[in-house]
């Protein structure tokens, strides 16, 4: 089996690929579009990706790319706690604090905003696409004396990096959700989770009064319970938005779906996301 992850190697995407998946063959890519095309053309049989922070909220990447670019299906989610460290050149650990470049994914540099902004008040921070893409360009450039956040596993992977602060997140429950995104059609085996989710996108009639109100109240009759309910923009115009909405429930035969067949004599479009488990790993 091949799965797709947001790589290099020792992301955060990679470690949860690797407790989810132990005999797989794991393939790395550059940015999470690419692992979902991948995923989509059918080059992999699933793509790890992040989907949702305690402290940043959704990765709109993931999301915007699930809804709008692809028609890959959540079959899984695992909850990985996030433990954020610094890592300098083994050649620059003395002078760590005189670092004159920050680099990280954007989440990991909000999740340590904090240590930043009491440490390096005034110096740069680069956007990459990943953590471990950080690590590696830091331990690339020993010459320039410049700083990743990433986790420990990159520490140890990428040869030369040392670890100049360790656990530098502002906030001790920091946990990130990683979704498996499959082709519709293609059953894949997981381990069950403690928990059941069904994931729906629904977009509302236009202009009409009280239409979220209803939708609400399709899942609360039926006494089916919500875990999450967020808006996003459509990308059409200003002001059209979409919901995505998590039930906390398995995709059955009657429940869920008379919820939707509700949700449609109201006038909305819903699209299963996916119905799976979710595992703390
Ligand atoms: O960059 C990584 O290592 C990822 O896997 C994405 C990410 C970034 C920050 C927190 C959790 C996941």
């Amino acid at each position: 089996m091949k799965i797709g992850y947001l790589g290099p190697e020792a992301t955060f995407t990679d470690y949860a690929a690797r407790q989810l998946f132990h005999e797989a063959e794991r393939i790395p890519f550059v940015s999470i579009p690419e692992c979902m095309d991948a995923a989509s053309e059918g080059e992999i049989d699933a793509a790890i990706v992040p989907l949702e922070n305690s402290i940043e909220g959704s990765v709109n990447l993931t999301v915007d790319y699930l809804v709008h670019e692809t028609d890959l299906q959540i079959a899984g989610e695992a909850i990985v706690p996030i433990r954020q460290h610094l890592l300098v050149h083994e050649d620059n650990l003395e002078n760590w604090r005189n670092a004159e470049l920050i680099c990280s994914h954007p989440h990991a540099l909000a999740q340590c905003h904090k240590f930043l902004h009491k440490e390096f008040k005034g110096i740069p921070h680069e956007h990459m696409a990943s953590t471990a893409a950080a690590a590696k360009f830091v331990k690339d450039h020993p010459e320039r004396n410049i700083a990743a956040i990433a986790n420990s596993l990159a520490a140890q992977e990428y040869e030369g990096l040392a670890m100049a602060q360790q656990n530098i997140h502002d906030y001790s429950y920091n946990h990130t959700v990683f979704a498996v995104l499959t082709r519709p059609e293609k059953a894949l085996h997981l381990d069950k989770g403690e928990d059941f989710k069904t994931s729906l996108m629904i977009t509302l009639p236009s202009d009409q009064a009280g239409a979220l109100h209803q939708v609400l109240s399709a899942f609360s009759w039926r006494k089916l319970n919500l875990s999450k309910i967020e808006s996003r923009p459509m990308k059409t115009g200003l002001g059209k938005y979409f919901f995505i909405i998590d039930i906390n429930f398995k995709m059955d035969d009657v429940l869920i779906p008379g919820a939707i067949a509700e949700l449609e004599a109201l006038g909305c479009t819903v699209k299963m996301l996916g119905s799976y488990s979710s595992r703390k790993i």
